[in-house]
């Protein structure tokens, strides 16, 4: 069964093309992990998937609802497709554990005593049970990017949208995140969409990668034949030996 389907998708920023015709489906449980160069489109991509982005044109369908519709429902979307971004902007002034536990609260109104239970199985999940008491400024950069995964987790969503989840963490902080990531790519019931530059992740949980450039698909293969065979596309032949070096 798919959970994201793209159909011809066209995004404009005004006058600027920013995603042509985009054609991608992703089944549910699958992990992809998308990369390009700088400005090829990898964020405006993953953020039409949960509406902080409209497209123009084409056919948008998550989890069965077509996103191109103005009629749908955007809130029932963002329940069941969580994301995970660079910055992870906990709300400063609540502990770790009422952090994970508002948006369940006001969103789905979960019963407080559940509430509770299942934000402290997502704080054990992404090794940190023993700070719930703690405030965020208390936890590392890596330890606040767990927490900010464990309350997306705490929604119980189908799908996770990760953008560039570690690029802004000191570099030791880095391994704790992305095994906590791969413990759920492993979990074959989450469909995973990954923008990262990390192809350790993507060489292990992958499914599959797509490497976009200027707002183009270019290449969609699965890990094996990324990385073991070559990509068929030179620009992604090229980005591949540029990172994979570095
Ligand atoms: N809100 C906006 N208004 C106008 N142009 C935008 C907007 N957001 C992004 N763009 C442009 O769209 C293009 C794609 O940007 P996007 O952020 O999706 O690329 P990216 O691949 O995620 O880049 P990076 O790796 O640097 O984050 C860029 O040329 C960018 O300048």
């Amino acid at each position: 069964m798919s959970m994201i389907e793209f159909h011809n998708v066209q995004k404009y920023y005004g006058d600027f093309h920013a995603l042509h015709d985009i054609n991608l489906t992703i089944d549910a449980g699958e992990t992809v992990v998308l990369i390009g160069p700088s400005g090829s489109g990898k964020s405006t991509l993953i953020r039409t998937v949960n509406g902080l982005e409209r497209i123009q044109e084409g056919q948008l369908i998550v989890n069965g609802q077509d996103l191109a519709n103005r009629k749908t429902d955007m809130n029932r979307i963002r329940k069941n497709v969580g994301m995970v971004f660079q910055h992870f902007n906990l709300y400063a002034n609540k502990t770790i554990l009422e952090n994970i536990m508002l948006a369940p609260r006001l969103v789905l109104k979960r019963p407080e005593e559940e509430n509770k239970k299942i934000a402290m199985d997502m704080l054990d999940r992404v090794g940190l049970a023993d700070q719930a008491p703690k405030m965020p400024a208390q936890l590392s950069g890596g330890q606040q990017q767990r927490i900010a995964i464990a309350r997306s987790l705490a929604m119980r969503p189908k799908a996770l949208l990760f953008d560039e989840p570690t690029s802004a963490l000191d570099p030791e902080m880095i391994d704790d995140v992305l095994n906590v990531m791969k413990d759920i790519a492993r979990d074959s019931s989450m469909t995973m969409l990954v923008v990262t530059h990390e192809m350790g992740f993507a060489r292990e949980v992958a499914n599959r990668v797509v490497f976009m450039a200027d707002g183009h698909i270019l290449e969609d293969d699965t890990k094996e034949k990324f990385f073991d065979g070559q990509p068929s596309n030179e620009r992604a032949r090229q980005f591949l030996s540029k990172i994979i070096t570095h």
